[in-house]
C-alpha cells in the first residue's frame, strides 16, 4: 500500500484525522526545508505538502507568493527538491505530496518528472492550474510511476464535477474551503461542512479541507468536519519570522503541536 494510504488508513483505525502541512521547498533554503520537514513531522503533522516555487501563481496569496520569492532566491529548482526528497527519503516515511503548476512540468518533461519524482519518494502531485479534463496524459503517466495525483473541489463545483473529481482523485480529495486565494479568513463552517458530506457521498478517498485554516480553533472545527485539515500560510508566516533564527525549527514545531493537539482535543480549545 502507499504511503498517504496507509497514513489515512492507520489514522482512521486510530479515530484521528490527518494534519497536512503545507511549506514552500526552498523557503529560506532547502537544508532548512528539510530540517523543517522532519521537525513538523515530529510536531505531529501527518503528511507533508511542498510546493515547488514559481513565479507566476495563480491561487497563492501574499504570504505564499513571499515565500516562493526566498525559494527562487536561495536557487531551488525542482531537480534540487527531488534530489532533497531523496536525501528525506533515508530518514523519514512520512507521505510527501508536491504542489506544483503544470508550467514547471511541462518544462521538466511529464514522463521524466514522474519517474523521478516517484524514485526520489514523493507519493503524490497536485497541480492546481490543471483542470482535470486536460489531466489524462499526466494522470497515466503518475499511475505508472505510482504516483497519486489529487484534485481540487471548490465551493462552485457542480454535482458533476463533484462525481468525476470523487472517481479521479487518488490520495485524497483536496476541498477548497473557500473561493479566494491562500491565506484568507475561514468564515462559512456550515458549507464547509455541507459540500464534504456531498462530496462523502460519491466516494470513500478521504476529504481534506484547506484555504484559511489558521488556527489551533480552526483546525479542531474542520478536523470535526473532514479526514485531513491542511494548514498552509499561518506556518510559512512563522517561517517568515522566524527564517534567521537557530531556533526556527524547534518554533515552527511548537505551532504545528498546537494545531495537533488541537484536533485531537478539541474540548481544550473551546
Ligand atoms: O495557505 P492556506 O490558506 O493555509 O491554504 C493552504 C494552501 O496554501 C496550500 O495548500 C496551497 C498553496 N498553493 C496553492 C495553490 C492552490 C491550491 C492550494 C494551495
Amino acid at each position: 500500500m502507499n504511503r498517504l494510504d496507509a497514513t489515512f488508513q492507520r489514522l482512521k483505525g486510530k479515530g484521528e484525522k490527518a494534519l497536512i502541512a503545507y511549506i514552500m521547498a526552498g523557503d529560506p533554503s532547502l537544508q532548512d526545508t528539510e530540517q523543517l520537514v522532519l521537525g513538523l513531522e515530529r510536531s505531529g503533522a501527518d503528511v507533508i505538502e511542498l510546493g515547488v516555487p514559481f513565479s507566476d501563481p495563480i491561487a497563492d496569496g501574499p504570504v505564499i507568493q513571499q515565500a516562493a520569492e526566498r525559494a527562487l532566491r536561495s536557487g531551488t529548482s525542482l531537480r534540487r527538491i527531488l534530489t532533497m526528497v531523496a536525501g528525506l527519503r533515508r530518514q523519514t516515511q512520512i507521505p510527501l505530496v508536491l504542489m506544483t503548476y503544470y508550467n514547471t512540468i511541462h518544462a521538466y518533461g511529464e514522463q521524466g518528472f514522474c519517474r523521478d519524482a516517484a524514485q526520489a519518494g514523493v507519493d503524490g502531485l497536485i497541480v492546481p492550474d490543471m483542470p482535470m479534463e486536460e489531466s489524462g496524459p499526466l494522470k497515466d503517466r503518475a499511475e505508472e510511476a505510482g504516483l497519486d495525483l489529487i484534485f481540487l473541489l471548490a465551493p462552485t463545483s457542480t454535482p458533476a464535477r463533484r462525481a468525476a473529481v470523487a472517481k479521479a482523485s487518488k490520495g485524497f480529495i483536496y476541498y477548497v474551503s473557500l473561493t479566494g486565494i491562500t491565506g484568507a479568513k475561514l468564515t462559512d463552517l456550515g458549507n464547509v461542512e455541507d459540500n464534504v458530506k456531498r462530496i462523502r457521498k460519491v466516494t470513500r478517498v478521504p476529504i481534506s479541507v484547506g484555504f484559511g485554516v489558521a488556527t489551533p480553533e480552526d483546525a479542531a472545527r474542520i478536523a470535526a468536519v473532514a479526514d485531513g485539515v491542511i494548514v498552509g500560510s499561518a506556518i510559512i508566516k512563522q517561517i517568515a519570522a522566524h527564517q534567521q533564527d537557530p531556533s526556527l525549527v524547534t518554533t515552527v514545531g511548537t505551532f504545528v503541536s498546537s494545531l495537533k493537539q488541537a484536533m485531537l482535543n478539541p474540548a481544550a480549545v473551546g
